[in-house]
């Protein structure tokens, strides 16, 4: 089986002449949780939502779970479920009635059982008969992504899943979405949380001006492109840079009183071994030492030159 959803050669061009997406090329693979991270404006809610089929690409294909998402929409929409950005809900509907009803546009029949799972899992049971309009922000929240998941799709787009939310329902979120993935679900996230990348996904693209400019498993760009921080605490304050050989990456606090080391996390041993006896051989003695590795965040803003 191929990936669940492929995107080739992906170009649009919005009626205001605004070029939203340039030649974007993208697989997915099943089971897995996908994060899309890019600035304002990048492009992310402009791809997904070609994707889900409410915007129409300017040229290229998109294929959900085999199905051409412009010539076998039905099909492919039955496959993916979404969690848009913005909250849209019937005010004056029930939890129970609203969740429902999205399962029926899909054409699936009625499954109490299943619905009933949905509202579990998201802890909105007890408020099953409320009217959304009774509901806090949270929980309205929670209703769309039990609305995005009433039909049993297989492919889940979260769009800004926990843009405002309180950290109790993030973590709640978490938990939904790796249980979604251990039921063979693929998840595709974006997030301005770099936090939430870091912690849920197995693979990240990063979108930037329209284009894909990297996609990477979590854990290799994390090494490849992450940087390590070593910080020694002098026992007596230096007033410039020690002349050694390691030099490199080595900076002296406007104090005088620490020596702060960046290297890649690939480099690591054998370059700390030199500064640390390069060091010794100089007499230069510490008292203390830390080290720290780069964040995701900070991988990022090295990436696209500003926040996610
Ligand atoms: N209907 C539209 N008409 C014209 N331009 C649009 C339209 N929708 C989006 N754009 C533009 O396309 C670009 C991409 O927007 P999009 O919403 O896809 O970005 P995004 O990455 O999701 O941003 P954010 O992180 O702010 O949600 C932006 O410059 C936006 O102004």
């Amino acid at each position: 089986m191929g990936p669940i959803i492929e995107v080739k050669e992906l170009s649009k061009i919005y009626s205001s002449g605004y070029q939203a997406l340039k030649n974007i090329n993208l697989d997915i693979q099943r089971g897995e949780i996908f994060a899309l991270l890019g600035p304002n404006g990048a492009g992310k809610t402009t791809l997904i939502s070609i994707i889900c089929g409410i915007v129409n690409a300017s040229s290229g294909t998109v294929f959900a779970d085999g199905h051409d998402i412009v010539s076998d929409y039905r099909a492919a929409r039955s496959r993916i479920g979404l969690v848009p950005q913005e909250l849209s809900t019937d005010a004056f509907e029930t939890v129970w009635a609203t969740v429902t009803f999205s399962r029926g546009l899909f054409g699936k029949p009625p499954s109490p059982a299943h619905i009933e799972k949905v509202l579990r899992a998201l802890s909105l049971w007890d408020k099953k008969d409320a009217k959304l309009i009774e509901l806090s922000g949270g929980m309205k929240r929670r209703v769309m992504i039990a609305k995005a998941l009433s039909h049993e799709p297989r492919i889940l787009f979260l769009d800004e899943p926990t843009a405002g939310v309180d950290v109790e329902l993030r973590r709640d979120m978490w938990e939904m979405v790796r249980g979604l993935r251990a039921d063979g679900v693929t998840i595709i996230l974006t997030t301005h949380y770099i936090e939430e990348a870091e912690e849920m996904a197995d693979r990240i693209g990063v979108i930037s001006s329209g284009e894909i400019i990297l996609i990477e498993e979590k854990n290799q760009l994390m090494q490849k492109l992450g940087k390590k921080e070593l910080t020694l605490q002098l026992q007596e304050p230096l007033t410039e840079l020690p002349r050694i050989s390691s030099a490199e990456g080595l900076k002296l606090s406007d104090d005088g009183t620490e020596l702060i080391y960046t290297f890649s996390t690939v480099a690591e041993q054998t370059s700390i071994a030199r500064l640390l006896r390069e060091l010794a051989e100089q007499g230069i003695e510490f008292k203390d030492l830390k080290t720290r590795e780069s964040s995701l965040e900070e991988i990022f803003v090295s990436l696209v030159g500003t926040k996610a």
